[in-house]
């Protein structure tokens, strides 16, 4: 039996695309979701674990390592996707806002590394811890300030934690820019942001996938950052 790989933010866009390629490939899948979309139901049909975890209660990390350990003795790799690509415009509160990005880009991600370590020094070939970070990490964003410091943050955990767990688990980050327009937003957004990079496309969600698979078949890639961005730098 094949150790499960266990993705945060698994009901929907991205991280609901990783949980459907992963399943494809006979890989067992434990996600976590906030909001029941639809999508779940379906999941679970498929004999994905489910579980509902929201971040910002203060168990929630407690809970989710608690029945991951129950329900596996061993895992094949770590996802951190769950994401809130929240602002400043939209949120007044930035004390409040600031406090949000770090526990769900960095804190999160930090605490469950320290605590999942040990199913994954139990898999049965090497391990991986992957960050989902963005694009803006690097750069920096003048309407996601906190947004990109926490992406920030994630990025750096990369590093760390690659020291610490090698040779057992790789640890990376993938840095993505543009991969998918939420449903809202509108031509003119989606026109302006497809002109930010030299590609100039919505690659979809296989790009960050396939990425993805690129480094959990590495034997030597850890403590990196794979760009995802379509050249974005470069513009
Ligand atoms: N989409 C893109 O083009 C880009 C995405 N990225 C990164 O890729 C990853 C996936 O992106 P995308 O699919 O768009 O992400 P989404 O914005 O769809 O968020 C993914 C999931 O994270 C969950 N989430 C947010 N906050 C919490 C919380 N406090 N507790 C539990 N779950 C939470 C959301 O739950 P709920 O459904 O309840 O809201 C959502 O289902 C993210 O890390 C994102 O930052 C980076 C650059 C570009
Ligand atoms: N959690 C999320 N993070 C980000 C999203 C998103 O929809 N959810 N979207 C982006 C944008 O696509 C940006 O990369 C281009 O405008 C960034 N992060």
């Amino acid at each position: 039996m094949k150790a499960p790989i266990l993705i945060t933010g698994g009901a929907q866009r991205i991280g609901l695309a990783m949980a459907k390629y992963f399943i494809e490939q006979d890989v067992p899948v434990i996600i976590t979701y906030r909001t029941k979309h639809d999508a779940v139901q379906a999941l679970e049909a498929q004999g994905v674990k489910c579980l509902q975890i929201d971040f910002d209660q203060p168990d929630a990390r407690d809970s989710l390592v608690t029945q991951v350990k129950a329900h596996t003795t061993q895992l094949r790799a770590v996802i951190h996707n769950a994401s809130s690509w929240d602002c400043e415009k939209l949120n007044p509160d930035h004390d409040a806002l600031f406090d949000n990005m770090m526990r769900i880009h960095a804190k999160v991600p930090y605490l469950l590394n320290l605590a999942l370590a040990p199913l994954l020094e139990a898999s049965n070939e090497v391990a991986d811890i992957i960050h989902i970070t963005d694009y803006v990490a690097e750069k920096g964003s003048p309407k996601h300030i906190a947004y990109a410091a926490s992406k920030a943050a994630l990025d750096n955990l990369s590093r760390s934690f690659a020291a610490k767990y090698a040779p057992q688990i790789k640890v990376n980050s993938i840095a993505p820019s543009l991969i998918i327009f939420n449903d809202d937003d509108d031509a003119d957004y989606r026109a302006k942001t497809l002109k930010k990079s030299l590609m100039g496309i919505e690659p979809g969600c296989q790009e960050v996938i396939s990425t993805i698979e690129l480094l959990l078949n590495s034997s030597y890639i850890t403590g990196r950052t794979l760009a995802v961005d379509g050249g974005r730098h470069l513009k």
